[in-house]
């Protein structure tokens, strides 16, 4: 069983300009111990889906469908269940560690805290339980005295991995961990994440709008475009070969990305991310795509399994008409490969899926 399964999620933003249907539809697993990279463009919904795994989302936000963590479903829990679910069960990463943190209180109170909740060490071992967090993330424990504007963003980025770490979680979500550090830096926390859920054996959700990073670090990627997966399987696999149209461009816009012996020239994707109260009829990504065809302003398609006669597509599948042309009757079943993380396909009987395109809910 998957630690974290994620089925037909949906969130809408309600807005006094009306509902903002930000994910529509979303569904992946993670196997314990398996890391999978959540990529997309801005606005595509990525952080939406990370607030909605602990129900960290604002009042305005209405949210569907399913998020089970160990089996137990995160949307239907009671707070207290809650409450000992967050840090403990599954603790996140915040991007911009400067707003995350609190400005007026010594880092070392702010990781105790989590600590202290969950009472997972006693009281009078806290203080060596911080130092040893504070070691593990690389920082020497009397740092555990500063305020988080003595820091550089390097270090406060590694007292929120400490923090995330403090009531050992078996899930850890990184939420755009490195976008406001510089490259050198970046590389640092990454192999820091990387090494620290490798030895804690923790499963991990990296999400960012950068694929290079993402590949670097998951075993697994699933692309967003308008608040759904487009594309989602092995991170080499959709990386250097994506069946999507915008998975392929997102990878194309990276050239440091895939087989070095075969790194394409980066362009960009003319045009922009759809409004998500605006979106087109049929696939969101029409309007965009280098190989729009007529049918696509009718059909709005749903993940589906892709070719497997190809190398490396065992539990791959993608969202677009071209990859249901390519799969032959026995493709249409459930991916391979389902022990790591997967993401729910259409129903194998339906000749076109098409769903509603943005649907209200
Ligand atoms: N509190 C909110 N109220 C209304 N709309 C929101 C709210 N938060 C997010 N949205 C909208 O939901 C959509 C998805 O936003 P989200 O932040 O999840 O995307 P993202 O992919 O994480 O983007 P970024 O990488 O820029 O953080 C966007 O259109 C955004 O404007």
């Amino acid at each position: 069983m998957n630690y974290l399964e994620v089925e037909d999620l949906r969130v809408s933003y309600h807005t006094p300009e009306g509902e903002v249907p930000a994910v529509r539809g979303v569904g992946f697993g993670l196997a314990a111990g398996s890391k999978l990279g959540l990529a997309g463009e801005s606005g595509c919904g990525k952080s939406t889906v990370a607030l909605a795994l602990l129900r960290l989302l604002p009042r305005s936000a209405g949210i569907r469908g399913r998020i089970l963590l160990d089996g137990e479903d995160v949307l239907t829990m009671r707070w207290g269940r809650l409450r000992a679910v967050r840090w403990a069960g599954a603790s996140i990463v915040f991007q911009g560690a400067m707003h995350s943190l609190n400005a007026v209180r010594r880092v070392g109170h702010q990781i105790a805290e989590p600590i202290r909740l969950h009472g997972s060490v006693p009281r009078d071992r806290v203080p060596q339980r911080v130092g040893e967090l504070l070691d593990q993330v690389g920082l020497p424990g009397w740092r555990a005295r500063s305020y988080p504007h003595e820091l550089s963003g390097g270090q406060r980025q590694r007292v929120m991995i400490a923090m995330a770490l403090a009531c050992e979680p078996r899930l850890v979500i990184a939420d755009e961990p490195t976008t406001a550090l510089d490259v050198m830096i970046q590389a640092q926390i990454l192999r820091l994440l990387d090494r620290l859920v490798g030895e804690h054996d923790i499963s991990m959700l990296m999400i960012s709008h950068d694929l290079s990073v993402l590949s670097g670090s998951c075993d697994r990627l699933a692309v967003m475009y308008a608040g759904r997966v487009v594309e989602e399987g092995p991170a080499h696999a959709v990386v250097t070969d994506a069946r999507h149209p915008y998975a392929a461009a997102l990878g194309s816009a990276f050239p440091t990305v895939g087989d070095p012996a075969s790194r394409r020239a980066p362009h960009g994707l003319p045009g922009d991310p759809p409004d998500p109260a605006d979106l087109p009829s049929g696939c969101a990504f029409r309007p965009r795509c280098a190989v729009v065809e007529d049918r696509c302003a009718a059909i709005d398609p749903v993940l589906w399994p892709v070719d497997s006669d190809s190398a490396g597509s065992a539990g791959r599948s993608a969202a677009c008409v071209r990859v249901l042309d390519s799969a032959a009757p026995e493709d249409t079943g459930a991916p391979d490969g389902a022990e790591t993380a997967t993401t729910r396909v259409a129903d194998p009987d339906t000749t076109l899926p098409t769903q509603e395109s943005g649907a209200q809910y």
